[in-house]
């Protein structure tokens, strides 16, 4: 029986054909498996470049094209006859001999661009690989068939040109040595794209069969026709991850927690979702995938159900947020869900205590120092570090402040109502609070969840980590954790360390949503500096890439709000002209009522509005973001008085910035972002 592995490409062609068409070619790829009567049988093609290249005939004027060593079938592609052929005729393989992986290229484009490289080197004594031997570059799995090339190559300009016709495992170890890095960085960047963790065996170039086992971001083998419906029928994400992305999510263990960090696009919820799958299909015990928000849970359940076949591993995985996760361990303690405080309640006990601090300086003095450190007692607060806040306070002022907090948290009581972030703290200490005999030497603790996994990571508070930390034992792969520090969008920084996470931290450079024009005009938007939080230190941006061309995004001033707001109307009236279904649209703005303008103006299109926030976590191919205007955008009423703390408003501006990133970095395919009087100081000039 023939062994059948499928391309990423493979269901994507087979999904832009006809349906009778597709009907029969699925019915043949089965009989293929199946190797039942009237099973297609592979053809060889005249003047292939490759002789492990054939094609099947799966439909009528339609063959698939696969790649062929011993009972091993590599189904790349399904076209129409004569293009089938020519793909055919067009593309090589090989092993990369260094990681094992195939390596795929257009062969055709390579052999007609290699005489004018000739002729380009002829005419320049310069070589770029000039001090790196052929040794070395065989240790970087530079291939036979490319070595001479390379030789050639005149400068970075030329490396670059070549880039498309190039393996991706051929180019990242040349572009890192091109760039001056040492043979260790140039290693560095080739094993990024290996996706499986290696093996004692030597490489053998000539299994091309093995190779495949090594490329699962290439080839996903189907074992039963029902795994063969799924790997047509599911979303590419589920099947197909990058190198990298699979690495991460698919390491088989853990010893410590792990943190991965990428900008927007890399993949970081795809790979929380594939690890959430990997330890409910292969670790024992229950699984919380969780995010901060209950949109975005809903979110992460509905594409889990896609991504885990099996019921029963379903099961057990949970999703949902840290709040709700808060209140159900203090209802479940207390016999009664808990009350919250409303804002304009809180902020009214703030007044009462009639404290020379305003409202909202005592509450970020309560919830990012003595909340976010579990501060208990006045003598801890006053000798308490206070990061992230620029005023000092005195010994007197901290004891008036603590006085104040003592008063609210006292009224609260009183009242029996809680603040979110508080109930976050109780049902840490519910949690940690050991039962059983205190004598045993180990006492049973109450972790309720054997492993946790969560998305946007950026956005906890302290004291909701600790609550994390607390319901999951220390223990391998106990918490995997994925986030951004430059998309924060709430006032939570906090390095994972100080919350008892000593975690690993990996990252993801390459943005697979954003075309690199969006991607670079929006780092410039973030400000590209560094963004505290997560990890101890900054994180930088640097080196964040996308993988594609697009459009650069189109910024429009106006005089007044009413025609910004005729502006876009008629933008995203002609986006669904062009025949983008409405809910790949999407709009965004600042504050409320522009939101209430904006989704009165285009009731009848039918596109998603909302707010910055509420941005967060989606993938839309067109986005419009409007109010991005001196005074809207940072909203003057979001910021702390310079005066008050600069250091606080400093990190408002981070925050306002991040959210205004957030909103533009949804959008994989065009950006629209508009403004009337003069432009927010965000936007890059
Ligand atoms: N392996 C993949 N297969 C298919 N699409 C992918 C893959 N990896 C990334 N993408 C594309 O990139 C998008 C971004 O993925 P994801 O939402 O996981 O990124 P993210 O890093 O969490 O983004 P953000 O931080 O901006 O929310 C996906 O929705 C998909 O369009």
């Amino acid at each position: 029986m023939p062994r059948l592995a499928i391309s990423p490409e493979f269901p994507r062609e087979l999904g832009a054909l006809d349906q009778p068409v597709r009907r029969d070619v699925v019915v043949s790829v089965r009989r293929f498996m199946q190797n039942v009567a009237g099973a297609p049988h592979p053809e060889r093609v005249r003047g292939s470049r490759d002789p492990r290249i054939a094609t099947l005939r799966l439909a009528d004027r339609h063959r698939g094209v696969v790649v062929k060593q011993r009972d091993v079938y590599w189904l790349l592609t399904v076209l129409p006859d004569a293009e089938a052929w020519a793909y055919a005729q067009r593309y090589r393989f090989s092993v990369n001999t260094a990681l094992g992986v195939v390596e795929m290229w257009d062969a055709a484009a390579l052999d007609q661009v290699e005489p004018s490289v000739r002729r380009a080197a002829e005419a320049s004594p310069a070589r770029l690989f000039f001090n790196t031997c052929d040794t070395d570059m065989m240790e970087l799995g530079i291939g036979r068939r490319f070595l001479p090339l390379v030789r050639q190559i005149t400068d970075r300009m030329m490396l670059e040109a070549l880039e498309p016709l190039l393996p991706p495992t051929q180019y990242a170890p040349l572009a890192a040595l091109a760039r001056g890095e040492s043979m260790a960085g140039a290693w560095r960047e080739l094993d990024s794209c290996r996706a499986v963790a290696p093996t004692r065996d030597p490489v053998d170039p000539e299994d091309f069969a093995a190779a495949l086992l090594r490329s699962p971001d290439r080839a996903f083998f189907v074992g039963s026709p029902r795994e063969l419906n799924h790997v047509l029928d599911a979303p590419g994400w589920c099947l197909f991850l990058h190198p990298a992305q699979h690495r991460l999510s698919r390491w088989e263990s853990y010893e410590q927690p792990i943190l991965v960090t990428g900008g927007a696009g890399t993949g970081k919820t795809l790979i929380a979702l594939h690890r959430s799958a990997f330890l409910a299909k292969h670790a024992g015990g229950r699984i919380l995938l969780v995010t901060f928000s209950q949109g975005l849970s809903a979110d992460l359940s509905i594409r889990l159900d896609l991504l885990i076949e099996d019921e029963t591993a379903r099961k057990r995985v949970e999703v949902g947020n840290v709040d709700r996760l808060a209140q159900r361990i203090v209802a479940e303690a207390e016999g009664r869900p808990p009350r919250l405080v409303g804002a304009a309640e809180l902020t009214a006990l703030w007044r009462e205590t009639e404290s020379d601090h305003s409202p909202a300086f005592l509450l970020r003095e309560w919830e990012q120092v003595v909340l976010a450190q579990n501060l208990q007692t006045l003598e801890e607060y006053l000798g308490a570090p206070r990061p992230g806040r620029g005023v000092e306070l005195t010994g007197p002022e901290r004891t008036e402040i603590w006085r104040a907090v003592e008063h609210v948290t006292g009224q609260l009581r009183e009242r029996g109502k809680r603040t979110l972030l508080q109930l976050a703290a109780e049902a840490a200490a519910l949690l940690s609070q050991t039962t059983g005999d205190l004598l045993e030497e180990t006492a049973p603790r109450r972790e309720p969840y054997r492993h946790i996994v969560v998305d946007e990571a950026q956005d906890l508070h302290p004291t909701q980590w600790r609550l994390l930390r607390a319901a999951v034992p220390h223990a391998h792969d106990d918490l995997f954790i994925v986030g951004d520090p430059h998309q924060r969008i709430f006032d939570a920084r906090v390095a994972l360390c100080s919350v008892g996470i000593e975690a690993i931290q990996r990252r993801l450079q390459v943005s697979y949503r954003l075309p690199q024009e969006i991607l670079a005009w929006g780092v410039r938007l973030r400000g590209g500096g560094p963004a505290d939080g997560l990890v101890d230190g900054a994180e930088e941006l640097y080196g964040f890439h996308a993988t594609r061309h697009g459009h650069r995004p189109v910024v429009r001033a106006y005089d007044s709000p009413e025609e910004e707001l005729t502006g876009l109307v008629t933008q995203v009236g002609q986006w669904v002209e062009e025949g983008v279904p409405p809910r790949e649209i999407g709009v965004a703005a600042r504050t409320a009522g522009l939101v209430r303008d904006a989704r009165s103006a285009l009731r009848e299109l039918g596109v998603r509005v909302t707010t910055f926030h509420g941005m967060k976590g989606l993938e839309l191919r067109r986005v419009a973001v409007i109010g991005v205007a001196d005074g809207i955008v940072p909203p003057l009423d979001s910021l702390t008085p310079a005066g008050e703390d600069p250091s606080a408003r400093a990190h408002d501006l981070q925050r306002e910035r991040g959210l205004l990133y957030v909103a533009c970095t949804r959008a994989g395919e065009l950006l629209y972002v508009s403004y009337s009087g003069r432009a927010s100081p965000f936007l890059p000039t």
